[in-house]
C-alpha cells in the first residue's frame, strides 16, 4: 500500500497501557469538555482526546461512534529508514534559556520551571508510516501509556510513550502519579550500578527538592475535591527502558459528581511540566521558549460515560507529519540546576522517542 493510503487508514485515537487498549472507531463528533459525558451517553461511547498544554487553550475532545476497550496492543518491531538529517541535538539557546531560568530562581522570582526543546528528523523521501512507529512504540514501551492521536486540521499524528499518570478514576477512587526527578540509565539494565544510579536518584537533594514541589502542589490542588486523600511521604524509584525516575502514587476519594478529567484538569498543568508557582513558570516559558508546546505537556486520555478512565501526560511523544518527525522534551528546572546537565537531561528523554526512529538524539 502506498504510504500516504497506509497513514489515512491509521485509528485516529489509540492508547495501549500494560492493562488495556482503547480504540476510537467510525465518525467522531468533537465536543467541549462541559457536554462531553452527555454527548458520551447518549451516543453508547466514551470520550477520548487531547488536552493541550496551555490551561486556556481548548481541549480538543470527541466522542467515536465505538469505543473499544480491549487487551494490550502488541506491536512487532521494525528497524525504519533513516531520516536525511536530524537539527537540534546541540541546542546552545536551550543552555542559555536554562541559565536565563536559574538567574531568575537565585532572584527569588519562582521555585521551579520546566523547558523543554524539540528535535526534528527530516525524511526526503518520506517519514516512516505512523502505524510503524506506533508499533516500535508498543514494544519497546511496553509499561507506558503509548498513544498516538490525529491532530486536528492535518495529516499529522501525535504518538509517544509515557511514563507518567496524570489522573484516573475508577468509581470514585482516584490515582495520581507524579514524575519529577530524573537519571539516565546507562549502565547496563539490571547491574549492580544500574540500580546504584537509582540510588543516588533517591538520595538527591536536588531531585528530591524537585520532587516535592510537584507533590506538595497537586496534594494542595486537589484536597478541595477530594474526600480523602494519601500521600507517600517518601517518592519511590520508577523505571523505564531508559530513565529512572522519582515518582509519588498518590490515591484518594474524589467528591460526588467530579470526573476523571475534571480531577486531571484541577492539577494540570501539574509543577511535572510547568512549575512552581504556577502562574509565573508558565509565563517564563513562554518566554524562554521559542516554540508553541501545543499538546506537548498536555493530556491524553479517555473516559467511559460515568466518567471513569485515564489521562496520561502528554510527554516522550512527536509529532509525525508526511516529512518530518518533531520530537519534544522537557526538564525541570530549579536553581541548583546547569544548563549542560539540563541538556544532557533532554538528550537523554528524546531518547525513549528516538530508539523507535532508531536515531541517535544526544
Ligand atoms: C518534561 C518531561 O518530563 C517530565 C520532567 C521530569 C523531570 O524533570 O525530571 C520527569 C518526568 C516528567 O514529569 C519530558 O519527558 O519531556
Amino acid at each position: 500500500m502506498p504510504e500516504n493510503q497506509q497513514q489515512s487508514t491509521f485509528a485516529p485515537f489509540l492508547l495501549s497501557t500494560p492493562q488495556h487498549s482503547v480504540r476510537a472507531h467510525g465518525a467522531m463528533q468533537q465536543v467541549d469538555a462541559t457536554e462531553a459525558l452527555a454527548v458520551a451517553r447518549q451516543r453508547g461511547s466514551g470520550v477520548v482526546g487531547l488536552v493541550p498544554f496551555h490551561p486556556d487553550r481548548p481541549a480538543q475532545l470527541m466522542v467515536p461512534e465505538h469505543l473499544e476497550i480491549s487487551a494490550p496492543l502488541a506491536g512487532k518491531e521494525t528497524q525504519l529508514p533513516q531520516p536525511d538529517s536530524v537539527e537540534g541535538i546541540d541546542n546552545p539557546d536551550f543552555r542559555a534559556a536554562v541559565a536565563a531560568a536559574v538567574a531568575r530562581m537565585n532572584d527569588g522570582e519562582l521555585d521551579k520551571v520546566v523547558l523543554s526543546r524539540l528535535l526534528c528528523a527530516h525524511y526526503g523521501q518520506g517519514a516512516p508510516a505512523p502505524r510503524e512507529i506506533f508499533n516500535n512504540l508498543l514494544v519497546q514501551q511496553p509499561r507506558a501509556y503509548v498513544f498516538s492521536a490525529k491532530l486536528p486540521g492535518s495529516d499529522s499524528y501525535l504518538m509517544g510513550a509515557s511514563p507518567e499518570l496524570v489522573f484516573s478514576t475508577e468509581n470514585s477512587e482516584f490515582t495520581t502519579f507524579p514524575l519529577a526527578g530524573t537519571a539516565a540509565r546507562e549502565a547496563e539494565i539490571g547491574s549492580t550500578d544500574d540500580a546504584q544510579i537509582g540510588e543516588e536518584l533517591m538520595r538527591s537533594p536536588k531531585d528530591r527538592a524537585e520532587h516535592s514541589t510537584v507533590v506538595d502542589d497537586i496534594r494542595t490542588r486537589l484536597l478541595p475535591l477530594c474526600e480523602d486523600i494519601a500521600v507517600p511521604a517518601v517518592p519511590q524509584l520508577v523505571a523505564t527502558p531508559q530513565l529512572w525516575h522519582l515518582g509519588t502514587k498518590i490515591t484518594g476519594r474524589l467528591s460526588e459528581g467530579l470526573s476523571s478529567l475534571d480531577g486531571a484538569r484541577a492539577i494540570h498543568p501539574t509543577p511535572a511540566i510547568c512549575g512552581f508557582p504556577g502562574d509565573r513558570a508558565l509565563k517564563l516559558i513562554e518566554e524562554l521558549e521559542d516554540f508553541d508546546r501545543g499538546f506537548f505537556g498536555g493530556l491524553v486520555g479517555w473516559m467511559d460515560s460515568r466518567g471513569n478512565g485515564e489521562w496520561a501526560l502528554v510527554l516522550r511523544c512527536a509529532e509525525i507529519s508526511s516529512t518530518t518527525a518533531t520530537l519534544f522534551a522537557g526538564a525541570g528546572i530549579i536553581a541548583a540546576s546547569t544548563p549542560a546537565g539540563e541538556h544532557a537531561e533532554t538528550g537523554n528523554k528524546f531518547g525513549s522517542f528516538g530508539k523507535a526512529l532508531g536515531i541517535t538524539t544526544r
